[in-house]
């Protein structure tokens, strides 16, 4: 029961514009849970809720028992969190920074040293390790920030927009590596934006759409619901957006 994320009626604004609004769900291990939604829908904003990152302004979050406003740190420690936006420290090289990640979830030095040779190979970043971050390519930066992610061996991965600028080998790696975790009974949650990557992935879709979920379930619950035959369709269909695609064509094409 408490091996779940569960929220209640959280809403979140930003000045007096609401982000989140009135957001009920469990997010349960056991399945890939796909947080699906266009730009602005309010998928990070909601990652960053569940680590404490930032607060509800209503409503209440369980994280596997924690309470992330009152008690983040155990969250962290038991989360992988790939961050949508680059926050590494650009002054510190590669294995630096691992080493630096590895010493925040407080591992011993001999299994710290042994996940991080361990993740380095895995993310491809041997030949990277003596190079300042700030220095790395916008993939390399985001293969560094996946690695930190898989450092602690997490009960919860959290990875916001994960696919995003790395190439399709560690791409179909990752795909791999989560549903695996998935089936072993970790929690996995990701955020994207891409039709293809929630349809070949998701046992569970969330999506949602200015602030609120307009659906919930797998992928052929999600298709019964808007009764269409793909995601792509389903996503216009339930996000009312038809019209907004018909109108971008016509401005692009003069
Ligand atoms: N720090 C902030 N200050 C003000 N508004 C914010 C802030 N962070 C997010 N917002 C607003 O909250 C809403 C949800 O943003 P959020 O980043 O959660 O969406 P998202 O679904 O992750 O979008 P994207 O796919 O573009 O990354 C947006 O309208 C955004 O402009």
């Amino acid at each position: 029961m408490f091996e779940m994320i569960i929220f209640q009626n959280v809403s979140k604004y930003y000045g007096g514009t609401p982000a989140l609004k009135n957001i009920s769900l469990r997010i349960e291990p056991g399945k890939v849970n796909i947080l699906l939604g266009p730009n602005g829908s309010g998928k990070t904003t909601l990652m960053k809720l569940i680590l404490g990152i930032i607060k509800p302004d209503a409503g209440k979050i369980s994280v596997y028992g924690y309470d992330p406003v009152q008690d983040p740190i155990p969250i962290r420690r038991i989360t992988g969190y790939v961050p949508e936006d680059d926050t590494l420290y650009h002054s510190l090289r590669v294995k630096e920074y691992l080493e630096f990640v590895a010493r925040t979830y407080g591992l011993k030095p001999g299994v710290a040293e042994r996940n991080i040779e361990r993740v380095i190979d895995a993310f491809m970043l041997r030949d990277k390790i003596h190079e300042f971050t700030g220095s790395l390519s916008h993939g390399y930066r985001r293969r560094v920030l996946l690695a930190a992610a898989f450092i602690h061996d997490p009960q919860i991965y959290l990875l916001d927009e994960p696919f995003i600028g790395v190439d399709p080998r560690i791409a179909r790696a990752l795909k791999t590596v989560l549903k695996n975790k998935a089936k072993n009974g970790y929690l996995v949650l990701l955020s994207t934006h891409v039709l293809e990557i929630a349809e070949a992935l998701a046992d569970n879709i969330i999506l949602l759409y200015k602030g609120r979920i307009i659906s919930t379930g797998s992928l052929r619950e999600v298709l019964e619901k808007a009764r269409t035959e793909g995601l792509e369709e389903a996503f216009l269909s339930l996000t009312m957006s038809r019209l907004q695609v018909e109108e971008i064509v016509k401005a692009l094409m003069g």
